[in-house]
C-alpha cells in the first residue's frame, strides 16, 4: 500500500513506499552511479536537492560512518527503487525522507527530457498527495537559494595538518572530506576557512595554494569566494573543483550557466587535448562553465564536450569539473592533487591587493 508520495514540477504525483517519513521539497535530480551511496548522500553538493539513485538496490553493503563524506545526510530526500534496511534506518535517524517501490526509470527519463525539476515528498502514515504537491509549489529555484555556503561549510577556521609540503588555504564551499584527506596524504597543512572567508583571513594563513572546494547551488551565489579569487589572481597560485573551477572562473572574467540535468555518475569520460588520453570520473553538477575567461581549456567531456578541466600558466590556475578525489569512483584522476602540491613548489605567500 502507498504511504508516500512525490510530487513533480510537471503536475505528475508518483505513489511510494516511506522508508524515512517526512515532508520535504527540492531540486530533483539522479545519479547513475552503481556504489558510493553513502558518499553521495553526505556529498554537501547535494544540498537542496532530491537524490534519486537509477541504480535499483542502494545500501546492499550497510552503512559505515568511515565512507562519509561529511558528518550529515545532505540531500534534502533520497529515491531508491529499493532501499535496504540499514540506509533506511540512517536516514530515519538523520531526518531526511526517503521513499522505494517506485519506478525510478519514470523519474530518470522525466528529469533528462524535461531538466532537473522541483519536487515534493509527503511520506508517513498520514502523507496525501496534496502535501506532496504543496511541497513541490513552495519549492524555489536553486539560483534562489543565495547563502547555500552557509549551511555547509565550517564556521570557523580548521587546521588539517598533513605536513611541510604545502600550506593551504581551502575555502570550504561545501568540501568534500576526502578533497582535504587527498591533500593531507600528500603531506599539505590545510587550512579550511568558511565559505565567506575575507582575503584578510586567507593572508593571516599565509598560504602557498588558495584551493576552492565544491559546494551545492549556483557558484554566481558565492560572492565572498570569487572577491578571494578576484583579490589573489595571479599572486597566488589556484586550485578548484567542480564549484571551485566555476567560482574561479567567474571571478576571473568567465561565467557560467545551469544545465539541463547535469552530470551525477562515476562513468563521466574526459579527454585531456593534451594528451589525448580518456580517463573515466565521477561527477556531480548541474551548472558548467560558459565562458572560460582566461583560462585555457585542457580537459573536455567526450559526452557533450562540456569544460572539465582549466589551466592557466601565467595565473598558476588549475581547475577540475570533475571529481579526481574519487570518492565515489574510478581513481584515474587521483594525479589531480600532484599537480595541486606542485603549483606550491616554487611559491611565497602574498598579501592580498
Ligand atoms: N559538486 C559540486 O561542486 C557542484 C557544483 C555546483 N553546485 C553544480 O551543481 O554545478
Amino acid at each position: 500500500m502507498s504511504d508516500a508520495y512525490i510530487a513533480l514540477a510537471d503536475g505528475r504525483v508518483l505513489e511510494a513506499r516511506t522508508r524515512a517519513p517526512g515532508r520535504t521539497r527540492g531540486e530533483l535530480v539522479f545519479t547513475t552511479a552503481y556504489t558510493g551511496y553513502e558518499e553521495s548522500l553526505t556529498d554537501p553538493s547535494y544540498a537542496e536537492q532530491v537524490l534519486t539513485f537509477s541504480y535499483p538496490l542502494i545500501g546492499n553493503y550497510g552503512v559505515r560512518a568511515e565512507r562519509f563524506e561529511s558528518d550529515s545526510v545532505q540531500p534534502r530526500a533520497a529515491i531508491a527503487r529499493e532501499m535496504t534496511d540499514d540506509v533506511a534506518e540512517w536516514l530515519e535517524s538523520e531526518g531526511v525522507p526517503a521513499i522505494d517501490h517506485l519506478d525510478t526509470r519514470e523519474i530518470v527519463t522525466t528529469v533528462r527530457e524535461e531538466g532537473a525539476m522541483a519536487c515534493g515528498i509527503a511520506a508517513g502514515e498520514d502523507a496525501t498527495p496534496e502535501d506532496a504537491i504543496e511541497e513541490m509549489e513552495a519549492c524555489e529555484p536553486m539560483s534562489a537559494h543565495v547563502d547555500i555556503g552557509a549551511g555547509v561549510s565550517v564556521s570557523e577556521p580548521t587546521v588539517h595538518e598533513g605536513g611541510d609540503e604545502a600550506t593551504i588555504a581551502l575555502l570550504d564551499c561545501g568540501a568534500k572530506g576526502s578533497i582535504i584527506s587527498s591533500l593531507t596524504e600528500r603531506g599539505a597543512d590545510v587550512h579550511v576557512l568558511p565559505y565567506d572567508a575575507t582575503p584578510e583571513d586567507v593572508a593571516a594563513v599565509e598560504p602557498d595554494v588558495l584551493f576552492v572546494s565544491n559546494g551545492p547551488g549556483d557558484p554566481e551565489n558565492f560572492v565572498a569566494a570569487q572577491e578571494v579569487v578576484d583579490a589573489y589572481a595571479g599572486d597566488l597560485p589556484m586550485a578548484g573543483i567542480c564549484l571551485g573551477q566555476q567560482v574561479i572562473t567567474s571571478a576571473l572574467g568567465g561565467s557560467t550557466e545551469k544545465m539541463s540535468f547535469g552530470h551525477r555518475g562515476v562513468n563521466q569520460p574526459v579527454k585531456d587535448l593534451r594528451t589525448d588520453k580518456v580517463v573515466m570520473t565521477t561527477q556531480n553538477h548541474g551548472y558548467t562553465v560558459a565562458d572560460t575567461g582566461p583560462l585555457e581549456v585542457t580537459q573536455v567531456n567526450v559526452n557533450d564536450d562540456t569544460v572539465e578541466g582549466l589551466d592557466s600558466a601565467e595565473l598558476d590556475v588549475i581547475t577540475r569539473q570533475y571529481h579526481p578525489e574519487a570518492n565515489p569512483g574510478p581513481h584515474d584522476s587521483l594525479g589531480f592533487f600532484d599537480e595541486v602540491l606542485e603549483l606550491a613548489e616554487s611559491r611565497q605567500p602574498v598579501a592580498a591587493d
